[in-house]
């Protein structure tokens, strides 16, 4: 289990996988490590999931868990929305209905702990529908999990966006709420509910950045400085590589800005054409 540390991680393990194919099966290592650990404290797994691309690389999991030998006791698995847009599940921009399709619907995690919005309130506004999720899904769970997420995996966008965190919004000085509401998000549909850094960097065991495809190298290019090789035979079995990356400040980019301060608990998993420009180039 990761120890408290005081101050925010300076270095970060990156995994990058050879193809955007083999992506889901490096992204699955860390999880499958955090459910471990989780679930060897606590009867619960509590895990966060980003919309975008993310969804459709959980496809690999359940393989991923029988390659690794360990058993994903889904019936534990508690599944919450790191960012959502503030629209039907049914409707095709729908971060749950994703996670759904890609994901919980073939695995056995009981419908009733897969956490959508309250679509009752979506007439009442995103702030409603952010309060809301905050009080009777976020903080429920926190408490049942020991006071933190065990595992929260997002994407990160060709600005540099994570969850709906967007460069030079008010949201990224958020300090008290756990869910904020946004009305005016760059990226289509303006209106979505979001995690805030409170919760990524003081309450989460572990956050795994997940991205993959050539319009994402020059956010590495920016986020990270020197990298290391740090292969290992587990790595080669997954067909990807481990590298140990610095960390540049000032963090350029809101995701950048997600710094949980527990000892290894930052990790980014990306493909070869994320990296080519942005990590190759500095081993
Ligand atoms: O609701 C959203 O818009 C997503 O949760 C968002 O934060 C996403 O993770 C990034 O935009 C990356 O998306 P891609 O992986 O599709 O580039």
């Amino acid at each position: 289990m990761s120890m408290p540390s005081t101050s925010p991680p300076t270095k970060a393990p990156v995994l990058i996988a050879s193809s955007k194919d083999s992506i889901g099966s490096a992204l699955s290592h860390p999880i499958i490590q955090a459910c471990k650990s989780a679930l060897s404290s606590r009867d619960i797994f509590t895990i966060a999931l980003s919309g975008g691309s993310l969804p459709n690389f959980l496809r690999a999991l359940p393989t991923a868990f029988d390659a690794a030998g360990v058993n994903p006791q889904w019936n534990k698995w508690h599944v919450i929305l790191a960012d959502e847009r503030c629209v039907v599940s049914t409707h095709e921009d729908s971060n749950l209905g994703a996670v759904r399709q890609h994901f919980t619907d073939g695995v056995a995690i009981p419908k009733d702990q897969v956490y959508g919005i309250d679509e009752t309130l979506l007439s009442e506004g995103s702030e409603a529908v952010a309060r809301s999720y905050s009080d009777n899904v976020v903080k429920p769970l926190l408490d049942r999990s020991d006071g933190m997420l065990d595992c929260v995996v997002l994407g990160f966008g060709p600005d540099g966006h994570t969850c709906s965190l967007f460069p030079n919004h008010k949201l990224l000085t958020e300090q008290t709420l756990l869910v904020s509401h946004i009305d005016d998000s760059p990226k289509p549909p303006p209106s979505r509910i979001t995690l805030t850094f409170p919760v990524l960097n003081k309450l989460s065991r572990c956050v795994i950045f997940c991205g993959a495809g050539a319009s994402k190298s020059p956010i590495l290019r920016d986020v990270f400085g020197n990298a290391i090789l740090a292969e290992n035979d587990e790595m080669r079995r997954l067909g990807a590589r481990k590298l140990v990356v610095e960390l540049k400040d000032p963090a350029p980019y809101p995701c950048a800005m997600v710094r949980p301060v527990e000892e290894d608990s930052l990790i980014w998993v990306v493909d070869e054409d994320a990296a080519r420009d942005g990590i190759l180039m500095k081993e």
